[in-house]
C-alpha cells in the first residue's frame, strides 16, 4: 500500500470483464418456460467493463461511462444482485459498495449487464474470502442469466440449454472486429418475441415443437479452430438478427456501411442494436471504423479483438 493511498484501498478489489459477440445464434422453439433452446456460440472481445467492490456499511452502486446515465443503479442491476446472491449463498451481509466502470454499450447485445454480475460475483468472492467453487459460481451465474456464466469464463465457448450450460471452444488466432454503438437500446425480450412474431407469422410456428433443435455449424466451429477470418466470415449466422432489424430497421444502413467500406461480413451482435463487422487484420479494422463514424449511420464505432479472457482479479486479489 501506497503512504497516501486511502485507508480502504487495499480493501477494494477490482474485476475485468469482456463483451461478447455470438459467431453464431441459432435459435430454437419457444420452451413452455418461454425460454429459447440455443446453440450459442459465444467469442469475447475486448471491450471490458470494471467492476470494484470495497467493504461498506450496506450495499451501494456507482457508476460511470459513456452510458451511466442508463444504468440502474438500485438492486436491479444485476450486479447488485449478484453481490445479494452470493452473500446468501454465504449467509453474510452484502455490505460493499460496487463501482462499475462502463465501456461496455448498454443494451447493446453484447451482455454488458450479464459482464458485470460475473464480475461483482469473483470480487464479492475474493473480497470476502468466501472461497466459492468455480461450479458454485457458474451455478450462480446462471441462475442470474443466461448469459452470465459466459462472462465469467470467457475466450469461446458453444452454450446451449438457454445458452447457459457451456463447453469450451479452441480458437487458432486472433479474429479482429469493428463494432458499430447505435443510439438507444433494443430489449433482449422484445427481440425473442419478435423472433417468434415473425415465425408465426411466416406459418412456421414458434414453438419447440414447430422448429428444429439448434446445432452448432460445423463449418463455423472449423473456422474458429483454424483461426480462418475468411472462414469464420462465411459461417457468421444470428437467427435474432431479422427481429432486431424488424425493430430498428435503421440497423440496415449501418451494416451496409461496414460492408461498403470492406468488412468480411456484418451480422447484429445478439440481440442488437450494437452491429459486428468482421475484418482481416487490425489496420482494416481502424479502417472500418473510421469509415463507419463517417456515415452517419452510427453513434460510434470502436475497433477491437477476440477471444478475450473471462472476469479477472485485476487490483486487490
Ligand atoms: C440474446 C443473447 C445472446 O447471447 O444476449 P444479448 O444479445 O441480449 O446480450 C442472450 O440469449 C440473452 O441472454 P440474457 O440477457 O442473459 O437473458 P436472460 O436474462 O436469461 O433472459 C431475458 C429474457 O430473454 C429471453 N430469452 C433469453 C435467453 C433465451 N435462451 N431465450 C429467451 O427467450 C426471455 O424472454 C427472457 O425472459
Ligand atoms: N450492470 C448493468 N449494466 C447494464 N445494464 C444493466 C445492468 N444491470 C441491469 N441492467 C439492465 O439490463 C438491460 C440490458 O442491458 P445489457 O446487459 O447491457 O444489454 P444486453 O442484454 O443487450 O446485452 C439494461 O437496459 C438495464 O436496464
Amino acid at each position: 500500500m501506497t503512504r497516501n493511498a486511502p485507508d480502504n484501498a487495499r480493501e477494494s478489489v477490482t474485476v475485468r470483464v469482456p463483451a461478447k459477440v455470438n459467431v453464431q445464434l441459432a435459435v430454437g422453439g419457444r420452451r413452455p418456460d418461454g425460454f429459447h433452446d440455443l446453440a450459442n456460440v459465444f467469442l469475447a472481445v475486448g471491450l471490458h467493463d470494471e467492476v470494484t467492490v470495497t467493504p461498506a456499511d450496506t450495499l451501494t452502486l456507482t457508476c460511470t461511462g459513456p452510458d451511466a446515465d442508463q444504468v440502474p443503479l438500485d438492486e436491479s442491476n444485476l450486479a447488485a444482485r449478484a453481490a445479494l446472491a452470493l452473500a446468501a449463498r454465504h449467509g453474510r451481509e452484502a455490505n460493499v459498495h460496487l463501482h462499475i466502470a462502463k465501456d461496455i454499450p448498454v443494451a447493446g447485445g453484447m451482455a454488458g449487464g450479464s459482464a458485470d454480475a460475473a464480475a461483482a460475483l469473483l470480487a464479492c468472492d475474493t473480497l470476502w474470502g468466501t472461497g466459492t467453487s468455480r461450479d458454485e459460481l457458474l451455478t450462480l451465474c446462471a441462475e442470474l442469466g443466461s448469459d452470465v456464466p459466459f462472462s465469467l469464463v470467457g475466450g469461446a465457448a458453444l452454450g446451449r440449454g438457454r445458452g447457459e450450460l457451456l463447453e469450451p471452444l479452441a480458437v487458432g488466432g486472433t479474429f479482429h472486429w469493428v463494432f458499430a454503438v447505435a443510439d438507444g437500446g433494443l430489449s433482449t425480450p422484445a427481440v425473442y418475441k419478435e423472433c417468434d412474431r415473425l415465425r408465426d407469422a411466416s406459418g412456421r410456428g414458434a414453438t419447440t415443437a414447430d422448429i428444429p433443435d439448434p446445432e452448432p455449424s460445423p463449418a463455423l466451429l472449423d473456422a474458429l479452430r483454424t483461426g480462418d477470418a475468411t472462414a469464420l466470415a462465411a459461417a457468421l449466422e444470428n437467427d435474432l438478427q431479422a427481429a432486431a432489424l424488424s425493430l430498428r430497421p435503421s440497423l440496415a444502413a449501418t451494416l451496409a456501411a461496414g460492408t461498403d467500406a470492406g468488412a468480411l461480413a456484418a451480422l447484429v451482435s445478439g440481440s442488437g442494436p450494437t452491429t459486428a463487422f468482421l475484418v482481416s487484420d487490425a489496420e482494416a479494422a481502424e479502417r472500418v471504423a473510421a469509415a463507419l463514424r463517417a456515415s452517419g449511420t452510427c453513434r460510434t464505432a470502436r475497433a477491437t479483438a477476440g477471444p478475450a479472457p473471462g472476469a479477472t482479479v485485476v487490483t486487490g486479489g
